[in-house]
């Protein structure tokens, strides 16, 4: 699936014209096309299954971009993207980029699509599914049952603040900006605090509050808000010691809150307890438009070869169906159909325990797993109480 110059797509929003929802295929780098290619089938299937349609289109972003000689974040990619129902991105970066100055490369292309789509929520679930439990280096027991999300701040804190060099009077001084203002904090908090009322009705702030002042008002915004949540018990947790007990008693969490660059920490951390980075969706929700990526990078090491796991992206298409599209059936169906793949065996490397892969179990490639999750999609009974818009 390569990209295209968006304006070849004939753009604009098909869906307010024939109310066919129009989702945008951002592949991006490395495996990114690899894996939203496997995930837009899935989407298909699961909407074709429930008798409705949806319309894909593709642009370029990241170094796929820079290699047709475009910025990281094309215009037209942009306008698509803004004109979109949803957009499914695979990944951005790589190597062959790195030495570029930081707003020239391909990681700025996502960081702008962020910020110009207002998605200030993101949400990363991590959930171990049955069968996966020896396939993690933690053990089983600790793994079993895991079934929490990350909800991390996406559009503040380290990565939107001012950043530079300059002489100082002892050589070269550096810095990065951790700036909140309140508004931020408070809607993150209040999505959060939402989101845990719809789960287990717990939530963990994340911080540093010993030591860093924006942490401080972190706790101080959460204390503020959280009477309007009798329901839900709030707790507070250094990211230090969370990073800690996250694989110590994973079950211990429900709902974790945290400003972007610990999100973003913990949440790759938080994979060991899927089996697996290559598990991990993501949503990024409360802006114009939902932005939905598995929540692994563009695996250099594993580009162009078959073999990444798609099941990532695959759940995030399963939250763009529910969350854009308000799909909830569409989006069980692939859920169901993925849970049922893994508890037939079925693999990609990464797997596979150090140990070898257990009888019972067969590796394959991205395509053959892709291939097994459609056909359990289509043998799939469609659910009573379909959320679709009629
Ligand atoms: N959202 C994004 O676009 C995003 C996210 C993270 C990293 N990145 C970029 O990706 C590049 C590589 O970063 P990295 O190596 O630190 O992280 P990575 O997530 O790409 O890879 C880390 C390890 O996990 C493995 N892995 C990742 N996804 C997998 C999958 N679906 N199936 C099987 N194995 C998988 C890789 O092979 C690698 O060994 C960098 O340029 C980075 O900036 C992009
Ligand atoms: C590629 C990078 C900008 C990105 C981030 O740090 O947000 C990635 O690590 C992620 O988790 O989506
Ligand atoms: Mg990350």
């Amino acid at each position: 699936m390569p990209p295209h110059p968006p304006e070849a797509s004939g753009g604009g929003p098909v869906s307010r014209r024939d109310g066919t929802p129009v989702v945008l295929l951002l592949g991006g780098d490395g495996i990114g096309p690899e894996v939203v290619e496997a995930a837009a089938a899935c989407m298909q299937a699961a909407a074709r299954r429930l008798g409705r349609a949806i319309r894909l289109e593709e642009a370029p972003i990241g170094g796929a971009a820079l290699e047709m000689g475009l910025p990281p974040l094309p215009e037209p990619t942009l306008r698509m993207a803004l004109d979109a129902d949803a957009v499914l991105l695979g990944a951005v970066g790589g190597p062959r980029w790195d030495g570029l100055p930081g707003p020239q490369r391909p990681e700025a292309g996502l960081l702008e699509l962020r910020r110009q789509l207002g998605v200030f929520a993101n949400v990363r679930p991590v959930r171990m599914f049955a069968g996966l439990e020896t396939t993690s280096p933690l053990r089983p027991e600790v793994v079993a049952g895991t079934d929490l999300v990350v909800v991390r701040e996406l559009l503040g804190g380290l990565y939107y603040g001012p950043r530079g060099r300059r002489q100082g009077p002892g050589g070269p001084v550096v810095f990065d900006t951790l700036e909140y203002d309140q508004a931020q904090i408070d809607r993150a908090a209040r999505f959060a605090l939402e989101m845990a009322r719809r789960r287990r009705r717990s939530l963990t702030l994340v911080d540093k509050a010993n030591v860093l002042e924006s942490s401080r008002m972190w706790r101080e915004r959460v204390q503020a808000l959280a009477p309007a949540y009798p329901d839900v018990a709030v707790s507070f947790q250094y990211v230090d010691s969370c990073a800690m007990r996250l694989v110590r008693e994973p079950r211990a969490f429900d709902v974790l809150l945290c400003e972007n660059m610990f999100g973003d920490i913990l949440s790759d951390e938080a994979a060991v307890l899927a089996g697996s980075i290559g598990m991990l969706p993501s949503a990024s929700l409360g802006g114009r438009v939902g932005l939905y990526e598995p929540v692994h990078g563009s695996a250099p090491d594993i580009a162009g070869r078959g073999v990444a796991n798609p099941i990532g992206a695959i759940l995030a298409g399963a939250m763009l169906l529910e969350w854009s599209l308000g799909w909830r059936d569409a989006a069980a169906c692939i859920e169901a159909a993925v849970a049922r793949v893994l508890a037939d065996g079925w693999r990609t490397g990464d797997l596979v325990p150090a140990g070898g892969p257990a009888p019972g179990v067969s590796v394959v490639g991205t395509q053959a797993l892709t291939d097994r999750i459609l056909a359990a999609i289509e043998q799939s009974t469609p659910q009573e109480g379909s959320s679709a818009p009629s």
